[in-house]
């Protein structure tokens, strides 16, 4: 190479340390949020993975997951997720993951924020989706961008009674939930024709580049930090976006991504939690005391940021454990994921958790 040429390979290499966007334009899509998790677990010392916890809890989480033949297909038998393989689903997963975040509540059972759909009562997650599922049976057209947008009909009276409670809590943030979904509305409406197939079909099967498309195009779900003077991605919403999309259409149709694997854990409260529980993840002393007092951790404080990296982290190290042990395995960052959300639920209802979730009020999960 004469002197004069630039050494392309050096220069790849100083972009990618910088987190400068590939030079090459066609380029595949990358998020970047594994590679910020990495980092944050290199970084960390309030939080730490332990290794022989990681290798039992790959082997325990396997076979449970082969005993309950765990796939894409879950997640459609949920009895409150949608089952037509339709647009319908593709709008409704939308705004779903939109406001999927933060239900957690400081009262009791008995007073904590619950809707009734269908003669249940539905709390967390759940509570989302059941207050959408009832706003439509009650032909409220809660799952349309134009809608969202249309302060005229769609009404803060409206969005009250979209998430009303059986008891005396209103649903956490609302107001931010429907600044969430003024935003989501304006920009579907102004640049993607009010429609959420024309923004999937813009990222061209990439799974990636949907989650680019997402953090690139909506504030709100720009879900990124600064961590030790280094800006980290985590993108937990755009991220479960594209995976609930890929589990609904079982990887076809509106599902259907070349590169499905690029997405990493959903960066949440609960998995840290069921990832504690399973000899994964260690706190410090300090951090754990705290969250057993169940003392808030402001967002953006260091000790959240170390629990989602590490938490990202050790899931992309579970999955490693898996596929070394099971080379024919089709298991993914996302099928670990929502394993460990429904097992962690599991003990939640019988009682069984070892530790508290952490507190961190945020629109961000
Ligand atoms: N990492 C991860 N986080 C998840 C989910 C889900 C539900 N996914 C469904 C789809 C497929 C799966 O099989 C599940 O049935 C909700 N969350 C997050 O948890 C929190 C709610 O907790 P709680 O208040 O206790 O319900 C909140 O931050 C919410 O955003 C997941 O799967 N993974």
């Amino acid at each position: 190479m004469s002197d004069d040429e630039p050494d392309l390979e050096l220069l790849d290499l100083l972009r990618k340390s910088l987190g400068i966007g590939p030079a090459d334009p066609n380029a595949a899509p990358e998020t970047k949020v594994l590679q910020d998790a990495e980092y944050i677990y290199n970084n960390s010392i309030d939080v730490a993975l332990d290794m022989r916890g990681t290798k039992n809890a790959a082997i325990a989480i396997w076979e449970s997951m082969q005993e309950r033949s765990y796939s894409t297909k879950t997640w459609s038998e949920h009895e409150l997720h949608p089952k037509s393989k339709d647009e319908a689903t593709v709008n409704f997963i939308f705004i779903m993951d939109l406001l999927n975040f933060s239900f957690w509540s400081e009262k009791n059972a008995e007073e904590r924020f619950t809707v009734e759909y269908k003669e249940k009562r539905w709390t967390g997650y759940w509570s989302l989706v059941a207050a959408l599922q009832r706003a439509l049976d009650e032909e409220i057209p809660i799952t349309s961008p134009a809608f969202w947008a249309n302060e005229e009909e769609c009404t803060e009276e409206v969005l009250r009674s979209v998430f009303r409670s059986v008891t005396s809590e209103e649903v956490p943030l609302f107001a931010e939930r429907v600044a969430c979904l003024r935003e989501a509305g304006e920009i579907l409406v102004e640049e993607f024709d009010g429609s959420i197939v024309t923004l999937i079909e813009d990222a061209k099967n990439s799974a990636a580049g949907l989650v680019n498309l997402l953090a690139d195009t909506f504030p709100c779900f720009r879900d990124e930090h600064k961590f030790e003077r280094r800006q980290v991605r985590f993108l937990k919403r755009a991220q479960i976006f594209v995976a609930d999309l890929w589990a609904a259409f079982e990887g076809e149709s509106y599902g259907e991504f070349n590169d499905i694997d690029k997405i990493t854990m959903f960066a949440d409260y609960r998995i840290p939690q069921i990832l504690h529980s399973f000899g994964c993840l260690i706190y410090c002393p300090p951090l754990e005391s705290r969250i057993r007092r169940l003392d808030p951790l402001e967002c953006g404080h260091s000790w959240e940021l170390q629990l989602r990296g590490c938490s990202i982290w050790s899931v992309e190290l579970l999955r490693r454990e898996i596929v070394r042990d099971h080379p024919e395995a089709k298991i993914n960052a996302i099928l670990i994921d929502f394993f460990l959300y429904d097992l962690a639920k599991e003990k939640e209802d019988e009682g069984e958790e070892e530790i508290p979730h952490h507190r961190t009020r945020s629109i961000w999960y």
